[in-house]
């Protein structure tokens, strides 16, 4: 996968190239390249905002900069090839999920542009649509300063769902979210620890009732802090058991 960043702060993406992306980057899986927005300025302040028509505080990124940036960066795109997918991280887009992460990673190339200020011209994002997937994708209900700490979330959520990224694969597959409830607790050596011994059933060997007792503590702790999530599970997905708690 190929991987393209435009930023004007490319040193806030320099954590892609240590551990687990690193290795990825090395062994050729995935391909990091970052830009700084600033190099299709043309005047001496290399000027990437503006103030806001209609008024209101913060500025705006212009336009005519993330149009070459992105005309650069993204290239023709060869005729019979998809272009990749803009990705553009704000507070007023669509929330990130697990679902998304595996959508992203089925891709070929995706491009990220980071906003700043009071984020980046709408005509970029709405021009950029007529000829590539573009998606405005939040991580979360709050307000960064930039786009560069959500490329960091969501290139790490899409790399690590890629073959040959992480070591044990099957952990990928018994993500969090995988079966739409949140994983309960982990435990591991010693077996007392501060007077808190680790719950018998993981020692038991028994692994029908380790898994009972696994899910029971997921949906415990789901219906605890996302009720939303348990809301949101197709009625099969609970069964008698599961009602029973
Ligand atoms: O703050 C964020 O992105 C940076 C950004 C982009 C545009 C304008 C202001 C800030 C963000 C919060 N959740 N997901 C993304």
């Amino acid at each position: 996968m190929r991987i393209d960043v435009v930023t004007i702060f490319p040193g806030y993406l320099a954590p892609l190239r240590e551990a687990l992306l690193g290795r990825a980057i090395d062994a050729g899986l995935i391909s990091v390249a970052v830009h700084d927005l600033r190099t299709w300025t043309h005047d001496v302040h290399q000027a990437v905002d503006d103030a806001p028509y209609g008024g209101g505080p913060g500025m705006v990124m212009r336009p005519q900069v993330w149009g070459e940036a992105l005309d650069a960066v993204v290239g023709d795109v060869p005729s019979g090839e998809a272009p990749p997918r803009l990705i553009v991280p704000t507070p007023a887009g669509r929330p990130f999920t697990q679902a998304m992460a595996h959508e992203y990673a089925a891709e070929s190339r995706l491009v990220f542009a980071c906003g700043r200020y009071e984020g980046i011209d709408q005509r970029v994002i709405d021009d950029a649509a007529t000829w590539m997937p573009v998606d405005e994708v939040s991580i979360g209900d709050y307000v960064l300063v930039g786009g560069e700490v959500a490329v960091l979330a969501i290139v790490e959520a899409v790399a690590r769902l890629l073959p040959g990224v992480l070591g044990n694969p099957a952990s990928a597959e018994q993500d969090s979210f995988s079966d739409g409830l949140l994983e309960g607790p982990a435990y591991t050596r010693p077996e007392t620890w501060r007077g808190r011994a680790v719950p018998d059933v993981l020692r038991s060997g028994n692994h029908g009732a380790i898994a009972r007792w696994r899910r029971d503590r997921a949906l415990e702790r789901t219906a605890a802090r996302r009720p939303d999530l348990l809301a949101a599970l197709p009625p099969t997905a609970l069964d008698r058991a599961d009602r029973a708690l």
